[in-house]
């Protein structure tokens, strides 16, 4: 990106402050250029940036940050955020290991007043960072913004519930582009769109005013009803039920209109509801064309939005198998019903959609709605297959438990992106689902070895009478041909690969082919090394561990989930209650930290999870236990 105008000076929102209102739109030329080119690089959340440039500008312009406070909902329309606040030359580190994260962060940046990732947190955060301000006797502003994808949860009403009883000094910037990563969907949706154009409403306001005012009691008559009536007419009523004042629908690319909104607003004191309509993708013609695609996006070519394609992709994603699977079985089976949570691109349902458009549910933004109404499927004889990324199903935690798991009703949970998924980093990790999955009675959890796998646990699971959890890593599939039929799996037996004299690995999911490869090479050091697919989290195959324990007393656990209550421990645990004495067990996996953002291979590198550290970890273990002593 060549030399800009304004861009360059601007090293805090001090710095944009000094410039005249009327640069600001160049000003947001050279921003938007600088996002386009940089996210063609690195990949990134394009089209929900590009939507809220002239918003963020506004807003840094009005506000004094970094005392003044803004809360970005998801965080992934930050980008134009992070350029303003003395971040621009590192832009270019953009989601990669050591760069800057996709999203706002605490740990990155002072201006960046709260860590988000999952969606729907910015009002309740906002409410408790303002109330913490008047506690403070602190009267700096804080401005939650939130998009209207973001405000399908339940999370978010929470928020307005109790900030509009607290009478805090909150500002929630509502984004509205009609858009979550599809079209938004709901109730709520529809009445948001139900707007009058701020300008018509004005227009009628003056008339009337011009008319009335020579008669002042019918004036008076008529201020009411404009107060109904506006009520009535803009989404402001549902809002105003919360007791927060509701201000728009404000045109969210005209720096003129909301600077000057914002400063009329910016010191009411009380809550209010700042409605903005943008366009996502804005000033980039194939992210406005196609927002869903745009919404999250590997390297493209600027000139023409074209992916890059990677090299030598050969193998298809686990999404796509598992979309696939999901419709070969649903079609032989009316009783499989498909609900996402806002996700139907990322879960591979879209086909599952088109085919079966009565029995497949896209909840919003609402996973514990999503896993509640999925048990009340199951409870009316249905099968339901909750999509969902691990990391998000992190929030339905007490649904599955309580709702699903209490009276064994037969849900299966489709989890993708479990383990480590790379550049969204810590927030998006699905690092921790078996750990706090194995704790729940009566769930089956599995973890396929490649998509063959994953087929036949599909078909286990929507053929098993209790609920079940299926996870599955973001990204390509290992290659291997599907079986022209699928198979039912033995509920809770594994999968004996190869024998091993002087060790054994125990792995789950993607870690089974990082076992073998580690086995290989193990193999050219003189060491034979066993694998077993333990396929079966929950309930484990004891009889299968216990046995090729009891051959071997040095024993790896490998796993792509964290160590603490993961596969690991599972398999501690058995070896104890089987009273194996005299085995040395080694686990791979993640340690007790959240994982940083980067590539995923270097990610996997850094950690262990890879057959180079399971490699590692067998001559330790043949260090410390040397061969000799076998037996
Ligand atoms: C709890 C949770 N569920 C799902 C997601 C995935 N997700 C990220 S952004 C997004 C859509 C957000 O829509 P909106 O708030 O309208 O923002 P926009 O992208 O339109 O700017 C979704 C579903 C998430 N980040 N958090
Ligand atoms: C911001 C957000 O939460 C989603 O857009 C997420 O980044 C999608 O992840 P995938 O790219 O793995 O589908
Ligand atoms: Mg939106």
């Amino acid at each position: 990106m060549g030399e800009t105008k304004y861009l360059k000076d601007i090293k805090s929102p001090d710095d944009l402050k000094k410039l005249p209102m009327e640069v600001l739109p160049e000003l947001a030329k050279e921003v938007r250029e600088l996002i386009i080119e940089t996210v063609s690089r690195t990949g990134g959340h394009l089209a929900p940036s590009l939507g809220t440039v002239e918003l963020t500008i506004a807003l840094h312009y009005v506000f004094n940050l970094p005392k003044d406070k803004i809360i970005w909902d998801v965080g992934h329309q930050s980008y134009t955020h992070k350029i303003l606040t003395g971040r621009a030359d590192r832009f270019h580190t953009l989601r990669t290991h050591g760069g800057l994260s996709g999203f706002a962060r605490m740990s990155e940046s002072p201006y960046d007043a709260f860590t988000v990732g999952h969606s729907s947190t910015s009002i309740s955060a906002g409410a408790g960072i303002a109330t913490g301000k008047c506690l403070n006797k602190d009267c700096s502003k804080v401005i939650s913004v939130i998009g209207d994808g973001s405000m399908t949860a339940g999370l978010a009403y929470e928020g307005l519930n109790h900030t509009g009883d607290l009478k805090k000094d909150l500002i929630v910037v509502l984004n509205d582009n009609e858009m979550s990563i599809s079209p938004n969907v709901g109730a709520l949706s529809n009445f948001l769109s139900r707007k009058l154009t701020a300008k018509t409403f004005m227009d009628w306001r003056t008339e009337f005013k011009g008319i009335l005012s020579s008669t002042p009691n019918i004036y008076k008559f008529f201020k009411k009803m404009e107060e109904s009536f506006k009520a009535f007419v803009t989404p402001g009523m549902l809002f105003e039920a919360f007791e927060f004042q509701y201000i728009g629908p404000i045109n969210g690319h005209r720096l003129d209109h909301l600077i000057k909104t914002l400063e009329n607003v910016k010191n009411a004191g009380t809550p209010i509801l700042f409605h903005t309509t943008t366009v996502k993708g804005k000033g980039y013609e194939p992210a406005e064309k196609n927002p869903t695609y745009f919404h999250g996006v590997g390297s493209f070519e600027v000139a023409t939005g074209n992916c890059c394609k990677i090299s030598g992709a050969k193998a298809p994603s686990y999404t796509n198998v598992f979309g696939d699977a999901i419709v070969e079985f649903a079609r032989e089976n009316d009783r499989i019903v498909a609900v996402t949570a806002a996700m139907p691109e990322g879960t591979g349902l879209t086909n599952f959609h088109d085919e079966f458009p009565t029995r497949f549910f896209d909840v919003g933004i609402a996973e514990q709605h999503g896993v509640t109404f999925a048990a009340g499927l199951a409870a009316e004889g249905f099968h339901p297959v909750v999509a969902i990324y691990s990391t998000f199903l992190q929030r339905a935690f007490d649904q599955v438990l309580h709702d699903v798991c209490l009276e064994n009703l037969p849900v299966c949970f489709a989890m993708d992106r479990g383990g480590l998924v790379g550049e969204d980093g810590p927030t998006h990790h699905g690092a921790f689902d078996l750990s706090f999955l194995r704790c729940i009675p009566n769930l089956t959890i599995m973890a396929p070895k490649d998509e063959d796998e994953l087929r036949n646990m599909l078909y286990t699971a929507v053929n098993h009478n209790g609920p079940t959890a299926i996870r599955y890593p973001r990204g390509q599939a290992v290659g291997v041909p599907l079986s022209e039929k699928p198979s039912l799996l033995p509920v809770g037996k594994a999968e004996v690969l190869h024998e091993g004299e002087d060790m054994i690995i125990l792995a789950v999911g993607r870690m089974v082919c990082e076992a073998l490869d580690a086995r290989e090479k193990l193999a050219e050091k003189g060491v034979s090394a066993g694998v077993i697919n333990c396929r079966f989290i929950k309930p484990l195959d004891m009889e299968t561990i216990a046995g090729a324990v009891k051959k071997t007393p040095r024993v790896i656990t490998a796993e792509d989930n964290a160590l603490m209550g993961g596969f690991g421990s599972a398999v501690l645990e058995a070896i104890q209650e089987a009273g194996v004495t005299g085995v040395r067990v080694s686990r791979v996996g993640l340690p007790d930290q959240f994982v940083e953002h980067g590539a995923p291979g270097i990610l996997r590198a850094k950690y262990g999870v890879d057959s180079q550290g399971i490699i590692k970890t067998a001559e330790k273990l043949l260090n410390d236990f040397p061969l000799k002593s076998n037996g």
